[in-house]
């Protein structure tokens, strides 16, 4: 049954038409990808404990790679020709559909008909436009430059006490000073890893998309963001309606809200920036990216009110944040905690830095991320094991134009209508792909020419960018930060648990990325580079 992908679920409250309600099968949607996700892991972890054969295809009927949770509803796993597929153009196999179910949903953007229509007809642009500045090469690397990520790592600490004179990343951390040394100054510190490092990646990386003016106008934005995140977006996701009186439920649809408003704010001043217009608060604009200047003016030109502009950024603020920040976490949790690898990969990342004693505390005076990318397999290879650990990619698709898709002697008839999903987090425990896929093996990835020698990290079946021609649109940037970030890290700071010798805390679902059951203390020293 074909289905209109707008006009589906749109309520008409208060005299005007307000997307408010969402088609009830949406609901389920990602509920049974997860419940899929879950129930296939679990058969194939018992397969290996008990060596017997019990396929999913016992509970979900199966056919190839194609899995129907329910007809609307339908699953690829393991299909060899998946990027194949999900590159078909966006008007047979829609990711704004989705786009747009998700803005309305789950970032809370309240739109009339005519804008959804419209948003179904310039996102692809929209995306385009952040896949220029993010993942072209060049314009990422420049980016990343400037943001001066050296140099913040050496300030990560400002060893006081008073959270007045801490930086924005240090509040959450609940940050204990633990000792002083020889010249009265602090040498140790207490934190948690977790919130220490999101609020520093989410430093770095808001003011490359908005300006330094936006983070450091809105001093509540990290903390209402991760409130999001944890406490709604799930909930969201699966339907819950926002009027259920779970506390941390509303505080988090506040925190939405006070989300909105900050970007309502900047799309006011940007707006006010374009037009030569007095900006308000005399607000400094001039490093606002070109990204969201380009993307402003396209929003403006299709009519989409600057209110709509806000709600509808959530998701890419989102997109921008909500993986990135934890990733830098684990990785750094990886390499610390398993023996003997900081060393090696200080040594690995060593040529791509200057280091400079001239300070009273060690410098990066100079750093190049392109030999980062290019000359550090092993730093690369570790982040590609953390993806694979922690990380859950799908790719879900509307199917707007009826499609056939091969699988070996077998051919699969989807109708418009269906939702099509790639849950490629189930692959990266398939003990066929990835041997021993419980262990954190920091080669893994790493492939070594025969004929040169030349060790090179490849993401081989690993998809942690989704597939297709809706993947990830900030993938080359967020690569370098992450491995930016832990490059200096290592080089700068030494660090040991504090609770005794490491041990990897259990883990709990989260938006995209793995949460530690438990906050992950630690004590951070500064390295003696003598
Ligand atoms: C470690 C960090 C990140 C991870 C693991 C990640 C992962 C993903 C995944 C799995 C998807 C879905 C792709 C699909 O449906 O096939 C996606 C989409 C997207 N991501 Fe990322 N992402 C990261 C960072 C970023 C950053 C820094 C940005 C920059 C704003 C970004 C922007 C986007 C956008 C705009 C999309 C939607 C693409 C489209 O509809 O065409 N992501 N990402």
């Amino acid at each position: 049954m074909a289905s209109d992908p707008v006009s589906d679920g749109f309520a008409s409250v208060g005299g005007h038409n307000s997307a408010t309600s969402v088609p009830a099968y949406l609901l389920t949607l990602v509920a049974l990808t997860v419940a899929f996700v879950f129930a296939y892991s679990r058969l194939q972890k018992s397969k290996r404990e008990v060596e017997v054969d019990f396929p999913p295809s016992l509970i979900w009927p199966r056919k190839g790679s194609r899995f129907g949770l329910t007809s609307r509803h339908q699953i690829l796993h393991n299909l060899d020709n998946i990027d194949r597929v999900f590159t078909k153009s966006p008007h047979i196999l829609s990711a704004d559909v989705l786009g747009l179910r998700l803005g309305i949903r789950v970032f809370g953007a309240r739109l009339t008909k005519e804008i959804s229509e419209e948003f179904l007809v310039i996102n692809r642009k929209l995306t385009q436009i952040i896949e220029r500045y993010f993942v072209n090469d060049a314009s990422a690397t420049a980016s990343i430059q400037a943001a001066d990520i050296p140099g913040k790592v050496a300030r990560l600490l400002s060893f006081s006490p008073d959270s007045q004179k801490q930086h924005q990343w240090e509040r959450s951390a609940a940050i204990k000073v633990l000792s002083t040394d020889s010249e009265g100054q602090s040498g140790a510190v207490e934190a948690d890893l977790e919130s220490l490092m999101r609020d520093f990646g989410a430093c770095v990386s808001i003011p490359r998309l908005y300006g330094q003016d936006f983070l450091d106008r809105n001093p509540h934005l990290l903390e209402d963001f991760w409130k999001f995140d944890n406490n709604a977006f799930s909930l969201l996701v699966i339907g819950v309606p926002t009027w259920v009186p779970i506390k941390s439920f509303r505080e988090a649809l506040a925190a939405r809200t006070r989300l909105h408003d900050a970007l309502e704010g900047f799309y006011i001043r940007l707006n006010q920036y374009k037009h030569g217009q007095k900006v308000d608060f005399d607000a400094d604009m001039r490093d606002v990216s070109t990204a969201a200047m380009e993307r402003n003016g396209f929003l403006e030109e299709h009519g989409v009110p600057i209110r709509a502009r806000a709600e509808l950024e959530l998701g890419t603020f989102w997109g921008l944040n909500a993986n990135m920040q934890p990733m830098v976490f684990w990785l750094l949790l990886y390499v610390y905690s398993t023996s003997g690898l900081v060393d090696k990969l200080r040594k690995e990342v060593r040529p791509c830095m200057t280091l400079s004693t001239e300070e009273s505390s060690p410098q990066i005076a100079a750093f190049d991320f392109s030999r980062l990318s290019h000359e550090c397999p092993l730093l690369k290879s570790c982040l590609f094991e953390t993806f694979r650990l922690v990380e859950d990619p799908t790719s879900l698709r509307y199917v707007s134009k009826p499609m056939t898709v091969s699988d070996g002697n077998l051919e699969h008839h989807f109708e418009p209508g269906t939702w099509l999903s790639a849950p490629h987090a189930l692959l990266q425990s398939d003990p066929s792909i990835f041997p021993e896929p419980e262990k954190f093996i920091p080669d893994r990835f790493i492939e070594t020419d025969k004929e040169t020698g030349h060790r090179v990290a490849r993401y081989g079946r690993l998809k942690p960018w989704g597939s297709g021609s809706a993947v990830c649109k900030g993938r080359t940037f967020a690569e370098k930060e992450v491995m930016g970030i832990v490059a200096c890290f290592i080089t700068l700071w030494d660090m040991e648990n504090a609770e005794g010798p490491w041990k990897l805390p259990g883990m709990i679902p989260g938006t995209g990325v793995k949460r530690p059951q438990k906050p992950i203390r630690v004590i951070l020293r500064r390295r003696s580079l003598e």
